[in-house]
């Protein structure tokens, strides 16, 4: 047997490495719903990027659970496999699925960033300044400072999370709530990080925390030098409030998509300007981090929010998205009116793809419908040599395809390729997947068929899992928004 070679084990289980969006996911971050959810009020809900106020024991139990079993059973097989019956016993009340409980599964493949938070704060110095720059943007009082530096670091990250003092009595600020939404926390482009720059205030602190996890810890310390923080234009704070918009750089993870070692996909949205687009391609095409940069402006709207709400890869040949913004909802969305008027009255006359190459400044490419640049970067990126399949949203089939959008459908991650994770409520979506030869399948049934052995991870292909979904989706986000992927492999 080789020997055990400690300084090769830590650069596995610290890889940062992400190229494709497809192939076998190794390692990824996430955040289990907290106690902050269970406090979004009727008022806060929109403010605070919820459509509902939630419930909070229903998510986590009969949902949220199922999609840590099932990141667990295909990427750290050995904390679950066999032990299901007794990690749900009600005996053991959960404590496996409570980040800073003794029996917490601390898996370092699915990674939860509570726990990163927790390892952090034992350094002085970063719990110092960390609980200062929160402070100072919660705007609370000294003593309150004060008190929560006297914490010991599980119960003071589980509070700069949840708002709320761990006796669970007192709010002492709001809940990040979209904290589960991982997605939009940072972005691996390659072996770099690129920092998120949220649009919205509820989203501020997130982005605080993971800075200094991504800066600071250990975890990290291997990509800190390759970490991407983008600023705002130069002189931004001297413009007037209304002429701000387009120097300002706000980006978000959900608008970022490494379709191919080579090629990044980016979309100008309601969250991630055109401003921080252009950033963005400068500072990858500076660093050479990719060739290709493909620029999709979807209508700024709170249904799409980012590009990943209306479409995501399934395979290096299959695609689910949103029929309304395909080519035929756009050609059939156009057909009655003159061209220049559609430009007018149409929303989505605002979708324009267009897409840069590092060594031809100047020159850019435009694809008209999104179809056409799917289609390249399966064909021309990813080698697919045969027809590349369009799993349309609702089976393209009025009214369902806005409908099961608005509740993620085309919003799933993918462990491995053709194998992905999407809600069970899009029930025309999955008949879309089951016409073009996928299996469907419940997230309980496949664990069932998991413990029982009939099944290995191994040997799923070509299926949607569906995950309960009735609390999750009044969240806004599905399970690629879940899930901020480390270290993806390429599809073999
Ligand atoms: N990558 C995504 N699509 N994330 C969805 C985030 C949902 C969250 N409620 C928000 O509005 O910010």
């Amino acid at each position: 047997m080789p020997a055990y070679d400690q300084e090769q084990e830590t650069a596995i289980c610290n890889k940062v490495m992400v190229s494709h969006e497809v192939g076998r996911l190794r390692r990824l971050l996430v955040h289990s719903p907290d106690s902050g959810l269970g406090k979004v009020t009727p008022s806060k809900a929109q403010d605070w990027l919820f459509e509902d106020i939630v419930h909070l024991d229903t998510m986590r139990r009969d949902e949220y659970d199922y999609f840590t079993k099932l990141l667990l059973y295909f990427l750290d097989p050995d904390r679950v496999a066999g032990k299901l019956a007794a990690i749900d016993d009600p005996i053991n009340r959960r404590n496996f699925y409570k980040p800073g409980h003794p029996q917490f599964h601390g898996s370092d493949r699915v990674v939860e960033i509570q726990q990163l938070l927790t390892e952090l704060l034992q350094d002085e110095v970063v719990r110092t300044k960390l609980v200062a720059s929160i402070c100072a943007v919660e705007n609370v009082s000294y003593s309150v400072q004060e008190a929560l530096l006297m914490m010991d670091a599980t119960l003071l990250g589980r509070t700069l999370i949840s708002g709320t003092t761990p006796d669970d009595k007192r709010m002492i600020f709001a809940p990040i709530p979209n904290l589960i939404f991982a997605r939009d926390v940072g972005i691996v482009i390659n072996d770099h990080i690129l920092l998120n720059k949220p649009a919205r205030q509820a989203r501020m602190r997130e982005a605080l925390i993971m800075k200094y996890i991504f800066f600071n810890h250990p975890y990290f310390e291997s990509c800190r030098r390759r970490v991407i923080e983008l600023a705002d234009s130069k002189h931004h704070f001297l413009h007037h409030d209304k002429d701000v918009d387009y120097k300002h750089v706000t980006l978000e993870g959900g608008d970022f998509m490494m379709v191919a070692p080579n090629h990044l996909v980016v979309g100008i949205s309601e969250r991630t300007t055109a401003y921080a687009v252009n950033q963005v391609i400068k500072a990858v095409f500076d660093r050479e981090l990719v060739d290709k940069v493909s620029v999709i402006r979807i209508p700024k709207k709170r249904d799409y929010m980012h590009i990943d709400t209306v479409f995501t890869q399934v395979r290096r040949d299959c695609w689910v998205l949103l029929g309304s913004l395909s080519k035929r909802g756009v050609e059939l969305e156009t057909r009655e009116f003159y061209r220049t008027l559609a430009e007018e009255a149409l929303p989505n006359h605002e979708l324009k793809i267009w897409q840069f190459e590092r060594e031809k400044e100047g020159k850019t490419k435009e694809f008209a419908y999104l179809e056409d640049l799917l289609t390249d970067i399966s064909q021309n990126d990813l080698g697919v040599e045969g027809e590349v399949a369009f799993v349309y949203s609702g089976n393209n089939e009025y009214p369902f395809g806005d409908r099961e959008q608005w509740t993620d459908s085309c919003n799933l991650l993918a462990l491995r390729e053709g194998v992905v994770v999407g809600y069970d409520r899009n029930d025309k979506t999955a008949e879309a997947f089951r016409n073009v030869g996928f299996d469907v399948i419940d997230a309980a049934e496949l664990l069932h068929h998991f413990e029982i052995g009939m099944l290995t991870p191994d040997a799923v292909t070509n299926t949607l899992i569906m995950l309960p979904s009735a609390e999750l989706s009044r969240a806004r986000g599905g399970s690629r928004c879940m899930s901020m992927p480390l270290w993806r492999e390429a599809p073999e």
